[in-house]
């Protein structure tokens, strides 16, 4: 049976992002305590794919996973699935709010209740765990006094709710990607996403050559964010997501300049869409035409022209 790592322990929104990404009945899933600790099973062979989450439409990016892909041996994404997140409060029954004098969640998931603890836990001090399951185990273990959790954490669990439903942004959603190392990269779905990383030369106009690359080519940018490299002040890693696949000439041509242009660039995968359908390319830029344009080049280099 396949073995998929996920950020855990069960009940965390990547279990169930993994559960829509890959058959339970078939797969055998594997709670990995951090993302980097997932992505390292992956780079060990422990386990054939992992499950992380990489954006959120509140909060942003997460930077573990923008870092832990970018960084170490190469991995690649080959599907992708959107989730809603709704968050919960969990404490050890007979707590009250007053009670309550530690709240401990996920980074991302303290972010986006922002207003609700503001409104009702305005003293509570707050924890950072490594997920909201992990939370929900610190309350139960009496280490912190509520737990922001997904609602899914509640079931089987001693903990009771001290309310539901209280993110900041009620339709909030999170991207989780499911990776592994290099190999035969998804067929084209005619809706799929490309992730790349690239490093550019610290000078004037080098990421707008880079974005001029893609915009030549008809390339729809979906998200751009950058991340230190970690040598100094203002080298940084530029994270592109764009519609299209690798296999489509528009965005192998794209690719190939960047190669040939950037410090460096990592292929993060081609894959099927989740977040939406991409618009149409602009005139010129379909992958008939670029065919065409190929067919006639290699004609008129060999004195074909008519
Ligand atoms: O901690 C979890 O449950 C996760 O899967 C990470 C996370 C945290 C908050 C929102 C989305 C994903």
């Amino acid at each position: 049976m396949p073995r998929i790592a996920y950020l855990g322990p069960e009940r965390t929104f990547t279990e169930q992002a993994t559960r829509r990404l890959v058959d339970p009945a078939t797969h055998e899933l594997i709670p990995a305590t951090t993302v980097a600790a997932a992505l390292e099973l992956v780079r060990l062979d422990k386990v054939d794919a992992a499950v992380v989450p990489v954006e959120n439409s509140v909060e942003g990016s997460v930077p573990p996973t923008l870092d832990g892909l970018a960084l170490g041996s190469p991995l690649v994404a080959i599907a992708e699935t959107v989730l809603p997140v709704r968050f919960t409060v969990l404490v050890r029954p007979g707590t009250k709010a007053a009670d309550v004098r530690t709240v401990t969640s996920h980074p991302h998931a303290l972010a986006q209740v922002r207003e609700w603890l503001a409104a009702n836990l305005p003293n509570a001090a707050e924890l950072a765990t490594t997920s909201t399951a992990a939370a929900a185990v610190a309350v139960a273990e009496g280490t912190a006094d509520a737990a922001i959790t997904a609602p899914i954490a509640a079931e089987g669990s001693a903990l009771t709710a001290l309310a539901a439903d209280i993110g900041d942004v009620a339709d909030a959603v999170t991207r989780f990607l499911l990776v592994r190392k290099p190999g035969l990269v998804p067929a084209p779905t005619g809706n799929d996403r490309t992730s790349i990383v690239v490093v550019t030369e610290n000078r004037p106009g080098s990421l707008s050559e880079v974005l001029v690359e893609l915009a030549l080519r008809g390339i729809d940018l979906c998200r751009i964010e950058s991340r230190p490299t970690r040598e100094k002040l203002g080298i940084y890693r530029f994270f592109l997501d764009f519609a299209g696949h690798i296999a489509e000439p528009r965005v192998g041509e794209a690719l190939s300049a960047l190669h040939r242009t950037c410090s460096d660039v990592r292929f993060l995968g081609s894959f099927a869409r989740a977040d939406g359908d991409s618009p149409p390319p602009p005139p010129g830029t379909g992958t008939a035409e670029f065919t065409e344009a190929a067919q006639w080049l290699t004609q008129v280099r060999a004195g074909g022209q008519a």
